[in-house]
């Protein structure tokens, strides 16, 4: 397995060039937050803002749109139902991505939201929360195979519970089936199952893609700090990812970025203020000071 560390990842950085416009920045647009859970939509929000993008629209309910207008006036808001309407494509001088899943849990609007959202994204994706319960029936699969065979991307993001569910999905493989208790095997089996790069969360992060030859090619991210076992890291996880993917880096680089820079403004953030402290709003506020610490 390659151990990720921050040295290893510091030449993925998008680089701010002279001539920037916030479009040549890149678009990152999410799908998030509903009505019962509007913090998580708030969260990858301003991560999203926070990594870079030049522009960041949130499509979300009124309860995290009021909020996002006061914590992040910056970014655009747009109701659910404009998604597929006003949503950004992408061009080489103007990348563009989506986040879709934070905070939409797994109701049946939700599902047929997420469903309407792949099959409209003519950008690559972000799948997060309710996104991966949607993905793991049969109409979600196969709006996702529509979405790879119109040759765009996507990056799975999920923890332990939301990785088992995403197996289960699946046919029984009885050659697969004794390995994958092993965190590495189970993020290459989703990989390529779903022909995603998969970001397997826990105390390790594993990163894997659908072409990786075996488990040697998965990435292992192991230097965070419990202090991140908090609720909505993950939304700001999938923001961060999001953001960077939207700058045009590759899904798995976008991957392997936006964990490191993840699990070091945790560290940052407990060594500053004790691992026991630390909520998630504080890891939004290291990230800029892990950026500048993975980029000096
Ligand atoms: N402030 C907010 O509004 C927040 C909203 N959130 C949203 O809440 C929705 C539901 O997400 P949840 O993850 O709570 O619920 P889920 O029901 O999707 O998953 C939790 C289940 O998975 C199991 N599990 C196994 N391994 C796990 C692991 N490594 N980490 C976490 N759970 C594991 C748990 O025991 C539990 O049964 C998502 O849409 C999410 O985005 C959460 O992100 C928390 C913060
Ligand atoms: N003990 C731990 N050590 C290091 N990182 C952790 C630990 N527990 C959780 N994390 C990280 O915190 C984040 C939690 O994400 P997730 O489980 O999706 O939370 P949520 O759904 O509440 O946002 C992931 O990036 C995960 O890798």
């Amino acid at each position: 397995m390659r151990k990720l560390t921050k040295k290893a990842i510091a030449q993925l950085f998008p680089q701010l060039k002279q001539d920037a416009n916030k479009y040549t920045r890149g678009t990152c647009e999410l799908v998030v937050g509903d009505r019962n859970f509007p913090g998580a939509g708030v969260l990858a929000t301003m991560a999203a803002t926070r990594m870079g993008s030049g522009y960041v629209k949130a499509y979300t309910s009124d309860e995290a749109a009021a909020a996002l207008r006061i914590v992040q006036p910056s970014a655009v808001i747009a109701s659910f139902k404009q998604y597929g309407v006003e949503c950004h494509a992408q061009d080489d001088l103007h990348p563009s991505a989506t986040v879709v899943g934070c905070g939409l849990a797994g109701t049946e609007g939700n599902m047929t939201l997420v469903k309407s959202v792949i099959a409209a994204a003519a950008v690559p994706l972000v799948l997060d929360g309710g996104a991966l319960t949607a993905i793991a029936t049969e109409s979600g699969f196969a709006a996702l195979a529509d979405h790879r065979l119109n040759g765009f991307s996507a990056i799975l993001t999920p923890h332990g519970g939301e990785a088992a569910r995403l197996i289960a999905a699946l046919p029984v493989d009885a050659e697969v089936a004794d390995d994958l208790h092993d965190p590495a095997r189970q993020a290459l089996r989703i990989a390529r199952a779903y022909d995603a790069v998969c970001v397997l969360k826990g105390p390790q992060t594993y990163i894997a893609s659908p072409d990786d030859a075996g488990a040697k090619d998965v990435a292992v991210y192991a230097d965070g700090t419990p202090a991140l076992a908090k609720a909505g890291t993950g939304d700001v996880l999938a923001g961060c990812i999001g953001a960077l993917l939207a700058q045009g880096l590759s899904p798995r680089d976008a991957a392997e970025l936006g964990v490191v820079i993840h699990g070091e403004a945790g560290v940052l953030a407990a060594e500053k203020l004790g691992a026991f402290c630390v909520t998630t709003e504080d890891v939004l506020r290291f990230i800029p000071k892990a950026v500048k610490e993975i980029v000096k």
